[in-house]
C-alpha cells in the first residue's frame, strides 16, 4: 500500500544543510497498523510528512496505493491526498467551528452538497461516539474527544491511509488507551492501513503489527512487532524495550555475583519468555518431571503484544550439572526463548 524508496531530505537550516532522512526504505502493506519509533530528532516527523508529501523529500520515491507522489502536479497531489487521512498530536482542530463543522470541513472543501455531507459526518461521528457532542465547539471538549474529532475529520474523505502524528502523546495513558483502540477498531471496521509515529514502545506494543525503528534518519531495525520485542537486535531497540520488559533481576539478587561458571552450590538463573501458543506448554511441570532438579520461580509476569499472550519467567535450577546440563537441552527444543544469565549463590534462592 505504501513504499518508500530510498527518501532523502535534507533541510536548509540557518547553520547549514540538516540531513533528516539519509535513504529510507520502507514498505507497508494494505491494512496493517505499522509503527515508527525513534526519540526526538530522529526524523519520525520528517517521514510521515513525506507519506502525504507535506513534506517533500529531496530525493526518493513515495508510491502510495500504486500512485508514485512525487511525480505529481499540485491538483493531482490534492485529489490523492482523499487517499490519506491524518492526525495530530494537537488534534490541529478550527476553534470556531462546532464538532460538526470540522468533521465537515474537507467534504466542503470538495464542494460536496449538504445533504450528502450530512450522510456522512452523522455516521463519522456515531463512529468516534462523539454523536451528542455534535454542536458544541472544540474548547468544550476535552483531550481525547479532540482527537475523536480529528479522527472523524480524517476519516471522512474515505481514506485508504491513515496517518498519526504522535496522536496521543498530548493524551493521559487511559484516554491513549481508549484512542489506541478506537484506531484499532476503525483499521479492523474500515481495512485502513495505519502509520503511527510515536516515541513510546507501549504504542508499539498495543497495536502495531510491525514496528520500524529511525534513528538518526536511517531505519535500524524493523520487523514484526514480536520478533523485535523478543530479539531486539540494536542498542536503541533494547532500550526502548526495556522500559517495558526490565531486564533486571529481582531485589534479593542485586547484590549477587553471578559467575558464567559453575561453582558448588550454585544456582543457575534462566528467564524464559513464552510467546502466543508456547504460553499453554507446561514446560516448568515437564522439567521437574524430567530431571532430578529443583526449579524455582524467582519472578513472573504476564501481558499481550497486540493480540498475542506474552509470559516471562525467572527460574532458578538447583541439581547436578549434568542434569542441569540436560535440563537446558530440553529447554532448548521447547518453543520459547532462553536468556542464560548465569550462576549465583543458593542463599539468595529463598531470599
Ligand atoms: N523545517 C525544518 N528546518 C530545519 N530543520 C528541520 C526542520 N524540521 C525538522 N528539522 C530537523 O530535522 C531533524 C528531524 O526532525 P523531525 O521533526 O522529523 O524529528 P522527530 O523524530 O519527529 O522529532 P520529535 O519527536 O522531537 O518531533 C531534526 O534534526 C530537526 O531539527
Amino acid at each position: 500500500m505504501i513504499k518508500l524508496s530510498h527518501i532523502e531530505k535534507t533541510y536548509e537550516g540557518p547553520d547549514g544543510p540538516v540531513p533528516a532522512l539519509k535513504g529510507i526504505d520502507l514498505t507497508i502493506e494494505k491494512g496493517e497498523i505499522y509503527g515508527i519509533i525513534g526519540l526526538s530528532g530522529a526524523g519520525k516527523s520528517t517521514l510521515i510528512r513525506c507519506i502525504n508529501m507535506l513534506e517533500r523529500p529531496t530525493s526518493g520515491k513515495v508510491i502510495v496505493d500504486g500512485q508514485d507522489l512525487t511525480e505529481m502536479d499540485a491538483a493531482q497531489l490534492r485529489e490523492a491526498r482523499k487517499n490519506i487521512g491524518m492526525i495530530f498530536q494537537h488534534f490541529n482542530l478550527l476553534s470556531s467551528a462546532t464538532v460538526y463543522d470540522n468533521v465537515a470541513f474537507p467534504l466542503r472543501l470538495a464542494k460536496m452538497p449538504e445533504d450528502k455531507i450530512r450522510e456522512k459526518v452523522e455516521p463519522l461521528l456515531a463512529l468516534v461516539s462523539l454523536s451528542d457532542k455534535a454542536n458544541q465547539y472544540p474548547s468544550q471538549l476535552s483531550g481525547g474527544q479532540k482527537q475523536r474529532v480529528g479522527i472523524a475529520r480524517a476519516l471522512a474523505s474515505e481514506p485508504k491511509v491513515l496517518l498519526s502524528d504522535e496522536a496521543t502523546s498530548a493524551l493521559d495513558p487511559q484516554t491513549t488507551k481508549a484512542i489506541l483502540q478506537l484506531i484499532r477498531d476503525i483499521n479492523k471496521k474500515l481495512g485502513l492501513t495505519v502509520v503511527i509515529i510515536t516515541h513510546e514502545m507501549q504504542v508499539i506494543k498495543d497495536i502495531c503489527d510491525k514496528v520500524a525503528v529511525i534513528e538518526n534518519g536511517v531505519i535500524v531495525e524493523q520487523g514484526p512487532v514480536l520478533d523485535v520485542f523478543v530479539t531486539p537486535k540494536q542498542p536503541i531497540t533494547k532500550d526502548f524495550i526495556s522500559v517495558l520488559m526490565s531486564n533486571e533481576l529481582p531485589v534479593a539478587f542485586r547484590d549477587a555475583e553471578i559467575s558464567q561458571e559453575p561453582f558448588e552450590g550454585a544456582q543457575l538463573l534462566v528467564r524464559l519468555t513464552f510467546l502466543g501458543e508456547s504460553a499453554d506448554d507446561p514446560v516448568i511441570a515437564g522439567l521437574i518431571r524430567k530431571f532430578p532438579i529443583e526449579v524455582s520461580i524467582l519472578y513472573g509476569n504476564l501481558d499481550h503484544i497486540k493480540d498475542t499472550p506474552y509470559g516471562r519467567l525467572l527460574i532458578g535450577i538447583t541439581g547436578q550439572q549434568s542434569d542441569i546440563d540436560a535440563a537446558m537441552e530440553y529447554l532448548r527444543q521447547r518453543d520459547l526463548r532462553i536468556e542464560f544469565i548465569g550462576y549465583a549463590e543458593k542463599k539468595y534462592l529463598h531470599a
